[in-house]
């Protein structure tokens, strides 16, 4: 059997720490009953005795939620402590989150204090706890930067003192992975009694190794993993959830796991994401928008032959329904054959292969290609039209008359012409009049954005009157007036001959 790890989550309080993620107390209840939905064992509801607000969040998410353990931060002051009691009252499970700084730093500048004072202070507030709460968890701030026979010595006299976990936080981020697992290993080795309590790693993300040194510390011997939903929290953020269990699962043979349920994740992560107003980087691990995205050729060729090839996780495993093959520039065939597939367009090996050719010009001009594009592609190769647009150049501005200049295959002779008119779409139009000399009208021109961004392709839905008659006309590109002048030509190939 597996090794349990102990998932204690502090989005509710450390990532609500952040400038402009603060929630009100019906927000923290949605995302308190989405975390105990997601299985984590501890939440962290907040710090009490900060606000009034702070106070009532504790108290209702207390009342909301059922089986995980409610925890509310203190400092080491008899007020705060007697706050978060209070607030707590109607968890089911509690536990006070009580500490103070242990770095010789904290101690001399924030404290203008000494090693034995700090000791004694952080005995006093684990002992004043316990009288409240059987769970006392306690704190031992910018612990990664504290020496390690100092920090053994505080947490033997608040293990001495009752407390049941003990957090060892690198506050600001500043440990290596090997020099995290050595301080969790050292106080396993040097602290009488350590095995009857947990201890938890609480890792800031300051030089991007919050993650690692959370597994560098599991392996030293920590059992509970202090984490956030997408890794917010104080400046460059908390360790995160996501990437934790996933690493654990990914990695089966270090034998640790959790009681989350991972096809939570991702819903889990837009929820608090949109709540909090905190966009998620596309590249992040596990939850960003890019995390199961495969844009390359070679890559998709290979994830398309086998999922393995370029996916560690299946990304069904965190509750996305499968993983996307973004059509760009740098995509090949085996992409395109796909997609087109998949929207029910099979195509031979020579269609494919003209498709794939006006698919890469199209892709040089816009970023991404989407389901409207390919199969716009895939229809644009198999109409053989009589009359073609070979090239056309309008100017046009304020203040001045547009003029085009326009060149048309006509069964594969050229002819060229030039107009003016009101506006760019007019000239391109009056020119091809010149060329294609009917009494043609244009009764409907619509031109919509398939999507959205500058960059878009413009569709042009077009009827044309000739003869009595009414003639549709579509084409779509991302320069709307040569677009537009294609839909007039495709409407005047529908004439009849
Ligand atoms: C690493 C972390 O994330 S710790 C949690 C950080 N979160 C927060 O600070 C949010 C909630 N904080 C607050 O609402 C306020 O700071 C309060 C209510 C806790 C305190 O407010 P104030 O009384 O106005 O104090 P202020 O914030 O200016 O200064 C903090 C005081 O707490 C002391 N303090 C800081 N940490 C601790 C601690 N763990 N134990 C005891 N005292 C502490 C400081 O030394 C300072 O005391 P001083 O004024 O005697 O120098
Ligand atoms: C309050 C403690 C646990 C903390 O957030 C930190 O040290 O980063
Ligand atoms: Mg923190």
């Amino acid at each position: 059997m597996s090794d349990r790890l102990y998932i204690f989550d502090t989005t509710l309080r450390d990532g609500e720490q952040v400038p402009g993620c603060q929630l009100n107390t019906v927000e923290k209840i949605e995302v308190a009953k989405a975390l105990e939905e997601l299985g984590v064992d501890v939440i962290e509801a907040g710090f009490p005795v900060s606000s009034p607000g702070d106070f009532k969040s504790v108290e209702e998410i207390s009342k909301a939620v059922t089986w995980p353990t409610i925890c509310a931060l203190t400092r080491a002051v008899e007020n705060d402590i007697r706050v978060a009691a209070d607030a707590l009252k109607y968890a089911k499970h509690k536990r006070i989150h009580t500490g103070i700084g242990t770095s010789d730093s904290h101690i001399r500048y924030k404290f203008n204090s000494t090693r034995e004072e700090i000791i004694e202070r952080a005995v006093r507030a684990v002992k004043y706890a316990k009288s409240f709460v059987e769970d006392v968890q306690f704190y031992a701030e910018d612990a990664g930067r504290t020496d390690n026979e100092y920090l053994a010595r505080v947490v033997q006299a608040v293990v001495n003192a009752g407390a049941t976990v003990i957090n060892i936080p690198d506050t600001t981020g500043y440990c290596l992975p090997w020099e995290f697992e050595q301080k969790i290993r050292y106080l396993m080795e040097h602290v009488d009694g350590i095995h009857n309590v947990r201890i938890a790693t609480h890792c800031h993300n300051d030089l991007g190794m919050a993650t690692a040194n959370t597994i560098s510390g599991i392996l030293g011997g920590a059992r509970q993993a202090e984490v956030t939903i997408n890794g917010i929290g104080e400046r460059a953020g908390n360790t995160s959830l996501e990437e934790v269990v996933m690493a654990l699962r990914s990695h089966k043979e270090l034998n640790i796991d959790t009681n989350i349920n991972a096809t939570k994740i991702t819903g889990i992560s837009r929820l608090v994401s949109s709540l909090m107003n905190m966009p998620v980087q596309p590249n992040k691990a596990i939850v960003g928008r890019n995390a199961f995205a495969h844009s390359s050729g070679i890559h998709q060729d290979g994830v398309l032959k086998n999922r393995e090839s370029y996916e560690i996780i299946d990304p069904k495993d965190v509750g996305i329904d499968e993983n996307s093959i973004v059509l760009t520039a740098r995509s090949g065939r085996a992409a395109l054959k796909h997609r087109l597939h998949v929207l029910g367009c099979d195509l031979e090996k020579e269609a494919l292969d003209k498709a794939y050719e006006a698919f890469l010009k199209l892709a040089d001009r816009k970023k991404e290609i989407t389901d409207d594009d390919v199969l716009m592609l895939a229809g644009a190769h198999r109409e053989q039209h009589r009359i073609k647009l070979d090239y056309l150049q309008v100017t046009s501005g304020v203040g001045l008359r547009s003029v085009a200049s326009i060149g048309l295959l006509i069964a594969g002779e050229r002819f060229e012409a030039c107009a003016s008119g009101n506006g760019p779409v007019d000239a391109a139009i009056n020119a091809i009049k010149v060329i294609i000399r009917r009494q043609m009208l244009v009764k409907e021109f619509l031109i919509q954005a398939i999507n959205k961004g500058s960059n878009d392709i413009g569709k042009v839905h077009m009827t044309v009157e000739y003869d009595g008659q009414h003639y549709y006309g579509f084409s779509a590109n991302t320069d709307i007036i040569a677009a537009s002048a294609e839909a007039f030509i495709d409407a005047i190939n529908k004439f009849p001959q």
